[in-house]
């Protein structure tokens, strides 16, 4: 028999005195339970009660344990998590897209807000599939939203939603992080600043760390002398409000170390490979080869 999570259709029908039942449980439904709907869930965890919540995904044990771990529900298949709540975060691959939005086909009314994390899904390609009065918002989080650092960038048509549910947006991603609306032209880009961006800022971390134990530095000791001093340097940036460089230069001392490390990244094309890895990043969310 095919797999509840599979097939295009609900595995069940509809009970219409459940659905009033669930429709009252949970405001944010996730679809979905890897890396980024379980660091959501555990940011909003932060902010929202279980009660808020509900979740599926479809390994039996992985949805107890979360449960067990959390104390948040879980539903037995999409269409019924889509059911228990009003905010439906697709937090699943762009490859199963088509077989979830058939999931939740039937279920979803002009009163849901589907929020779509997939980087390469336009608001207007899910609307297409769920129907074009669907009301979508296009988000972009990232994974420190587990420790409630995430940054997310949000798209979505203002006149589409009331002012309340655009607080409730606000206050979801806010639970786990920052969050910062743009036009839609410019998700792809927000997928490169920070969708993608800690996978190297992790590179960076794990090689500077690398480059010091050379020298005899226990590596536990390693990452969090480098750990912190990344997350110091995004503090700097954030709440001085001053340009980069020119925080760059009031470490770089005349003559001194930092500046002579500096050089030997400039030679070996250190922002030359970032700025090629987002060119990368960018063209794998529109397709361009
Ligand atoms: N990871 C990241 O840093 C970021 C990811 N995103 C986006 O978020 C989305 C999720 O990514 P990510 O969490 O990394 O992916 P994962 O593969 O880690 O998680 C996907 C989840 O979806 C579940 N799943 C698979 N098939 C179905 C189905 N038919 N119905 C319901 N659930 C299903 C998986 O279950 P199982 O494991 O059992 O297959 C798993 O729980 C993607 O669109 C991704 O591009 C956006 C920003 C950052
Ligand atoms: O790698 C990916 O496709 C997803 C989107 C951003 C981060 N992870």
């Amino acid at each position: 028999m095919a797999c509840r999570y599979c097939t295009g259709t609900p595995y069940f029908k509809i009970d219409v005195n459940r659905q009033k039942e669930w429709r009252v449980m949970a405001k944010i439904g996730f679809i979905g339970m890897g890396n980024m709907g379980y660091a959501m869930l555990k940011g909003a965890l932060k902010i929202f009660s279980p009660e808020d919540i509900v979740f599926t995904c479809p390994s039996e044990s992985r949805r107890e344990s979360i449960k067990a771990e959390t104390g948040v529900d879980y539903a037995q298949s999409n269409a019924e998590c889509a059911n228990r709540a009003k905010y439906i975060v697709l937090a699943v691959k762009p490859q199963v897209y088509d077989v979830v939005l058939k999931n939740i086909h039937d279920i979803v009314t002009q009163e849901h807000v589907i929020i779509s994390l997939a980087p390469n899904k336009t608001i207007e390609d899910v609307t297409k599939s769920l129907g074009t009065d669907k009301r979508v918002v296009r988000a972009m989080p990232n994974t420190p939203a587990l420790v409630g650092e995430g940054m997310t960038g949000i798209s979505y048509d203002d006149n589409a939603f009331t002012f309340e549910e655009k607080d409730m947006i606000n206050e979801f991603f806010n639970s786990f992080g920052r969050v910062v609306k743009v036009n839609e032209s410019l998700m792809s880009a927000v997928v490169c600043a920070s969708g993608s961006s800690p996978a190297y800022v992790y590179m960076f971390i794990e090689a500077l760390a690398d480059g010091v134990v050379q020298y005899g530095i226990p590596r536990s000791q390693a990452y969090e002398l480098v750990a912190q001093t990344v997350l110091g340097s995004a503090k700097m940036v954030l709440e001085t409000g001053e340009h980069p460089g020119m925080l760059k230069d009031k470490v770089c001392s005349p003559g001194g170390t930092t500046i002579r490390a500096v050089a030997a990244l400039e030679a070996n094309g250190f922002r030359n490979a970032l700025i090629k890895a987002s060119d990368e990043c960018y063209k794998k969310c529109t397709g361009e080869k």
